[in-house]
């Protein structure tokens, strides 16, 4: 056996300390991130965080300035066709080909591909058989975003970027799009996501990073994100016909004590609230200099006493607030 064999594949995409500088403008400075291969990555961050000029390098689309870049093993800087055929980029949708139908396009990009996916097959797959001879221009969003997933996807692509996929969906559609881009990744593609809906990210991603001046300011599971799962717990009830809340870091007690004061009832609107995924995306895109603001806001309204004595809980003492958080 040759020891090539037993090395560990490398990852889909590893970037070590990469700067990209726009005159003055140091739009990514110094950012590092590992996307393993077969994994959902989403890539998040507020406006102007550096996410597309990342992007967009990965993508061999724009020269870095410094730093190290492998995508599926080469430089993109300096990559060739055959590695450019081994990703699928889906971007902003473009109003590009209006006049051909959905079928003419798939066929006519899967040519560009050595060994395609069969076109009606995949039209059938992003569930766009009704819509296969309905011009590009008829489609709803919805299905135009559909239709640059297949786009994306026709030449098997160990590697799709997703840019900001399900933008202007509806629930419905946001949530069909969401099993398909999971299947993909059943299928084993690697898949590298960004978007600005926190909820997505939960649903989709295996792993995020949070991107802020141009670096990786956090980078977890989402549910682990920011150390999401050691932060406080609340609990909330309805009682007296008022919400009422308890910051905890023993839910569980907190919960029984509550279940065998109501018992045999249960207990009236029970809630166990973990802080959101964007709670803390938001905490962590905050500014040194707001949150220390933040604090400041918040030791005064430390300072309005707030206890409510009339609730009796067991080693407890209780929160009440009407305004649900
Ligand atoms: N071609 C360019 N020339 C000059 N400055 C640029 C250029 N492209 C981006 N920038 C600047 O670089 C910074 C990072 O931009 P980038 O588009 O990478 O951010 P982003 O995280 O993708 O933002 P968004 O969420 O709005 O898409 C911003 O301050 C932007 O104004």
């Amino acid at each position: 056996m040759t020891s090539h064999l037993l090395e560990p594949a490398a990852p889909a995409i590893n970037v070590r300390d990469l700067h990209k500088r726009y005159g003055d403008k140091h739009a990514v400075n110094g950012l590092d991130l590992v996307v393993e291969r077969g994994e959902i990555f989403a890539v998040l961050g507020p406006n102007g965080a550096g996410k597309t000029t990342t992007i967009e390098i990965l993508e061999g689309f724009r020269r870095r300035d410094s730093g190290l870049v492998q995508v599926l093993g080469e430089d993109p800087g300096d990559a060739g066709r055959a590695w450019r055929n081994r990703i699928g980029i889906v971007l902003q949708t473009a109003n590009d080909q209006a006049e051909l139908t959905v079928a003419e396009l798939v066929r006519h990009f899967a040519r560009y591909y050595p060994d395609p996916r069969d076109p009606d097959e995949l039209i059938a797959a992003v569930g766009l058989t009704e819509k296969a001879g309905t011009r590009t221009r008829q489609l709803s969003g919805g299905q135009r975003r559909r239709l640059d997933v297949a786009l994306g996807i026709v030449g098997r692509p160990e590697l799709l970027f997703l840019d900001e996929p399900t933008t202007g969906f509806d629930p419905e559609a946001r949530r069909s799009f969401w099993d398909l881009v999971s299947g993909l990744r059943d299928g084993g593609t690697t898949i590298l996501l960004t978007t600005h809906y926190m909820e997505e990210a939960e649903q989709l991603a295996d792993r995020c990073a949070v991107v802020k001046d141009g670096r990786v300011v956090a980078l977890d599971a989402p549910a682990r994100l920011g150390d999401r799962v050691a932060r406080r717990a609340v609990v909330r009830w309805l009682e007296d016909g008022v919400v009422r809340e308890h910051a905890t870091d023993t839910p569980t007690a907190v919960v029984g004590s509550l279940a065998a004061r109501f018992a045999p009832q249960e207990v009236p609107g029970l809630q166990v609230l973990r802080p959101t995924l964007e709670e803390v995306y938001l905490s962590l895109i905050t500014d040194h200099a707001d949150a220390a603001e933040d604090a400041a806001d918040d030791a005064a309204l430390a300072a309005v006493p707030e206890r409510t004595p009339a609730v009796a809980l067991a080693g407890a003492s209780v929160t009440m607030k009407e305004q649900v958080r």
